[in-house]
C-alpha cells in the first residue's frame, strides 16, 4: 500500500463508488420482514391486482338497475366463491371488502339507505350470502360506479410498481405482500468489521489508557443504512499476524466489504498495510485530503474483474472514523447494494447556506457538523474534533468545506437519523 498519492475527498467518495458498482453484491430471495433495508435486485412486479376483484368500499347494498331494490341476501368479506349476478332491481346487503355481484351498479352505504321490510324468506341462491334475516327492500340515490373498487383500479397485474435499486421500506414490504409476494429478491453486502486496538476496552469504564470502542457500535449501523449487514468481525489484536488471520478469516466467511479501523496511520502498531502488501491487495485510496479523517484505505484483494472483497480502512479517532465512513464505506456499500446513488437519503437538500463560523483548511476538505433549521440553513453545531462523536450525534450532515471556500452555501452530507 506504499506511494498511493492523497486524494481529493470528492474524488475519494467515486473511486468508492465505482469500486462498488464493479462488484455488485449477490442477490439472495428473502422474506419479507427480512428484506426492510435491503436494496430490491429487481422490478417489483404486481402478482395480483390492487384490488384483486371488484369489491364493496362501503358497508351498505350493492345494487343493480333502478331501486327500489329487493334485497336477495348478505355478502361478507371472506367469501371465496363469486356471489350469483344480480339482476335489475336487486340488491344485496354487502360488507366492505367483499366481492360484488355481477351486475352490481353501485354500493348504497347504510347511512344513505332507506330500507323497509318486504315480507317473504330471504334468497339463499346468491353464494356466500348469510341469508336468514328478513328480506327487505332498499331505496336510495346512486351514482353509477359509486363505492365499488373496480379489479386493478388502482394497480394492474403485471404492473411494475417499485425499481430495481429501490430501497425495501416497512411500506414497500406491505406493497408487496398486497400484490402477492411471500419472499423478495434483494442485495445487501456483508460488511465484516474488524476493531483493532490493544488500549480499546468493550465494556464499562475505562482506566486511564484503556479508551471504550466508539466505532465498533457505530458501523452496524451505518452499514445497515447504506444497504449493508454487518457480519462476523471483532476485535484484532495490534500485531502483523492477528490481522492477518482476523482479514483471512472476514473473507473467507463471504465478506463482500472488511472495514478496518483503528489500523490506518502508520505507526508501529498500525499493520494494515503491511497485511494488506502481503495479502497482494491493490490498493485504490491511500489518504483523502480531508479533516478529519485522513488516514484512509481502500483496496481490494481480488481480481480486476472480480474485485472483491473490498477492504475500507478507518482512522481510529471516532469522529474521523464517521468521517471516512460517509467518504468511503457509504458509497461503497450503497454501490455493491445496487442504490442508485451513494447517499442513503433521498429528497433532501444537498446544498443550503452554512451561517456561523467556519473556517475552510489551507489544503484539506474540512467536513463539519451542522443542524439544519427548518430545512433552510445549516449552522456548526461544535464538538467536532476528530476524537468526539457529540458535535455529529446532535448533527444533521457533514457540511463539506473545501479550500477555499468563502460560502455561503456548501454541499451536505447527510448522516443517520
Ligand atoms: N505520524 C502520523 N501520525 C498520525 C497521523 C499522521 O498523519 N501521521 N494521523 C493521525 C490521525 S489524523 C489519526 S485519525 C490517527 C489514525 O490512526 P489509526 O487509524 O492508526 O488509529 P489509532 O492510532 O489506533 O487511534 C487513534 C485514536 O483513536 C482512538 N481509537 C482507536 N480505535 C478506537 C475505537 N474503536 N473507539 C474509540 N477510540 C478509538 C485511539 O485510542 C487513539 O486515541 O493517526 C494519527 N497519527
Ligand atoms: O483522522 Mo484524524 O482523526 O483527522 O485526527
Amino acid at each position: 500500500m506504499a506511494g498511493e498519492a492523497v486524494v481529493p475527498w470528492e474524488a475519494a467518495r467515486e473511486a468508492a463508488w465505482g469500486l462498488g458498482v464493479r462488484c455488485l453484491a449477490v442477490v439472495g430471495h428473502v422474506e419479507l420482514r427480512e428484506a426492510i433495508g435491503a436494496t430490491l435486485a429487481a422490478d417489483l412486479i404486481a402478482l395480483v391486482g390492487v384490488p384483486a376483484y371488484d369489491a364493496a368500499a362501503m358497508d351498505g347494498y350493492a345494487v343493480a338497475g333502478r331501486g327500489p331494490w329487493l334485497v336477495r341476501g348478505r355478502v361478507l368479506a371472506g367469501v371465496t366463491e363469486r356471489p350469483g349476478d344480480l339482476r335489475p332491481g336487486e340488491a344485496v346487503e354487502i360488507a366492505t371488502g367483499a366481492p360484488v355481484p355481477g351486475g352490481t351498479e353501485a354500493v348504497v352505504p347504510y347511512e344513505a339507505a332507506l330500507t323497509e321490510e318486504a315480507g317473504g324468506p330471504a334468497d339463499d341462491a346468491i353464494a356466500g350470502a348469510a341469508g336468514g334475516g328478513a328480506v327487505t327492500r332498499v331505496r336510495g340515490e346512486i351514482e353509477p360506479g359509486r363505492h365499488v373498487r373496480r379489479s386493478g383500479e388502482d394497480t394492474e397485474p403485471g404492473a411494475s410498481v417499485l425499481a430495481e435499486g429501490a430501497v425495501v421500506t416497512p411500506v414497500a414490504v406491505g406493497l408487496a405482500a398486497s400484490l402477492g409476494h411471500d419472499t423478495l429478491p434483494v442485495r445487501r453486502p456483508k460488511v465484516g468489521i474488524l476493531v483493532s486496538g490493544d488500549e480499546i476496552t468493550d465494556t464499562g469504564l475505562p482506566v486511564p489508557g484503556q479508551v471504550r470502542d466508539a466505532i465498533g457500535p457505530m458501523l452496524p449501523g451505518l452499514v445497515a443504512w447504506a444497504g449493508g449487514e454487518a457480519v462476523g468481525g471483532g476485535r484484532v489484536r495490534d500485531t502483523f499476524a492477528d490481522m492477518m488471520s482476523a482479514l483471512r478469516a472476514s473473507a473467507d466467511a463471504g465478506a463482500d466489504v472488511i472495514a478496518v479501523c483503528g489500523a490506518s496511520s502508520k505507526g508501529p502498531a498500525d499493520h494494515l498495510r503491511d497485511a494488506l502488501a502481503t495479502l497482494g491487495a491493490t490498493p485504490v485510496v491511500d489518504g483523502v485530503a480531508c479533516r478529519p479523517g485522513h488516514p484512509q484505505l481502500l483496496a481490494h484483494l481480488g481480481e480486476p474483474s472480480s474485485p472483491g472483497p473490498v477492504i475500507v480502512g478507518l482512522p481510529g479517532n471516532p469522529n474521523a472514523a464517521l468521517v471516512a465512513g460517509v467518504t468511503l464505506l457509504v458509497p461503497l456499500v450503497a454501490a455493491l447494494a445496487g442504490r442508485p446513488g451513494p447517499d442513503p437519503v433521498g429528497g433532501l437538500p444537498t446544498r443550503l447556506p452554512v451561517e456561523g463560523e467556519v473556517r475552510p483548511h489551507h489544503r484539506d476538505t474540512r467536513l463539519i457538523a451542522v443542524r439544519v433549521a427548518d430545512g433552510t440553513v445549516a449552522r456548526p453545531v461544535g464538538h467536532d474534533r476528530p476524537g468526539s462523536l457529540r458535535g455529529a450525534a446532535m448533527a444533521d450532515a457533514f457540511a463539506v468545506i473545501p479550500p477555499g471556500w468563502r460560502g455561503p452555501s456548501a454541499r451536505l452530507v447527510w448522516l443517520p437519523m
